[in-house]
């Protein structure tokens, strides 16, 4: 079992923020955020509350990014060295890992999993850990990128060389073993680190942005990069195999449908909610139900119920104290299903939740901040993905061996 691990970051104060006068209300302190606001506090009334002025969350990992010359600035090199290295050391265990930025637009999503030419973002710190790092001896390793967006509830492939035609939309399935998938997806073998940015460079490239309100060069779509990555070896003489998927997701801002936008912007505006409204359902649901399966194995000792009755479920029924689980509602939006083992299932997942540091966006990232502060509790069950292989008769067979990690 592990739970969802949560950072917070937040970004400097943009130049529109600077203009309207550059009030910062966010602070942090080793693993806590408080935030505070502003309207309430011009309020000369003693009987607010102090809770009400101050909101105050904990997570795993905060990193204050505000200002790049200070002391106390988190750089992009540190955060790769905290969720980075992790999701490496992961990966070369043979666990899934994902890793996802939520937050509003403009709040830095983009910069810390993709970074600038100047200031390298995680993903291609994570391609290059992967070359450098992950060829231990003995073994051959095998690593295959693919990496699409969902844009208006539909899936696009960014690898695949656009030709005259439109791209025709990716269907998402569901294999009964291995879970969601995007059919006709384009998988690319890669040896080195160049072949890798080189695909991560065109798929950005190939990435759906807008100006928005607040954002000149907003991303209008969820980006997911995958890794797949297979490491083989030979244990006594018998071929043995390891396999870990990296999913990388950089989703799209939540900004308020505004009506002087024109309409197309709104209808988007609405498709990238559905996914992330139901992401935020997902989230809530995923961490009810691991809030009360832990609650109901301290009281009953209740013993471990299929993965399929807790949080990979599609239908809702009893736990051990006799209450009912929340329904899991992942195919209401392509990116909860496409994160369903992500979110509640085989995977270890890390989420960076970014936000501004102005009094302008107080309710956005107070909103961010209930978000992500939800998710991390929620309790996967991530496992080793080994397949042994074992003679029988003289063939080789795979061998059903995947053992658990102990919680
Ligand atoms: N930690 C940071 N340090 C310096 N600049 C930052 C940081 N975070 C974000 N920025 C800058 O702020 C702007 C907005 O960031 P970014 O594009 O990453 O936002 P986003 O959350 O991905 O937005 P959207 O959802 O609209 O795509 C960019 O110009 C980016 O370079």
């Amino acid at each position: 079992m592990a739970n969802v691990r949560v950072a917070v970051r937040v970004r400097p104060l943009s130049a529109r923020e600077r203009q309207d006068g550059g009030r910062i209300i966010v602070d942090m302190d080793d693993k806590q955020v408080r935030i505070r606001n502003m309207k309430v506090d011009r309020r000369v009334d003693a009987h607010v509350d102090a809770r009400e002025r101050l909101l105050e969350f904990t997570f795993d990992f905060c990193y204050w990014s505000l200002d790049p010359e200070g002391p106390r600035h988190a750089s992009q090199e540190e955060i790769f060295q905290d969720l980075g290295v992790s999701v490496l050391s992961a990966a070369e265990e043979g666990y899934n890992v994902c890793l996802f930025a939520y937050g509003q637009t403009g709040s830095g999503k983009t910069y810390t999993m993709m970074g600038t030419p100047d200031s390298m973002g995680l993903t291609p710190r994570i391609c290059q850990g992967l070359f450098r790092d992950l060829e231990p001896e003995g073994q051959s390793c095998r690593v295959e990128i693919s990496f699409l967006e969902i844009y208006n509830e539909r899936v696009r492939d960014l690898l695949r060389t656009a030709d005259h035609k439109k791209p025709t939309p990716l269907k998402v399935r569901e294999h009964p073993d291995t879970g969601p998938y995007v059919q006709g997806l384009s998988q690319h073998l890669v040896s080195d680190y160049r072949q890798a940015v080189v695909l991560l460079e065109k798929g950005i490239a190939n990435r759906i942005t807008a100006a928005t309100h607040v954002h000149d060069g907003s991303s209008r779509s969820h980006a997911i990069f995958s890794i797949q990555y297979t490491q083989a070896s030979l244990e006594n003489g018998l071929p043995s195999e390891i396999s870990s998927k990296i999913n990388l997701v950089d989703l799209a801002g939540s900004e308020r449908a505004d009506p002087n936008f024109c309409r197309d912007r709104i209808t988007e505006g609405a498709n990238i909610n559905k996914s992330l409204v139901t992401l935020g359902i997902v989230i809530s649901a995923l961490a009810q139900n691991s809030q009360m399966f832990s609650s109901c194995q301290s009281i009953n000792s209740v013993t471990s119920e299929g993965e399929g009755s807790f949080a990979g479920s599609q239908s809702s029924s009893l736990s051990g104290g006799g209450r009912r689980h929340c329904f899991i509602p992942y195919r209401d939006s392509v990116l909860t299903w496409l994160l369903k083992d992500s979110l509640g299932g085989n995977s270890k997942t890390i989420m960076i939740a970014t936000i501004s540091p102005s009094c302008g966006s107080y309710s956005e990232t107070a909103s961010t901040l209930r978000y992500a502060g939800h998710a991390r509790n929620i309790v996967n069950k991530p496992r080793v993905n080994e397949v042994r292989r074992h003679r029988v008769f003289g063939v080789i067979r795979p061998d059903k061996s995947i053992p658990d990690e102990p919680s």
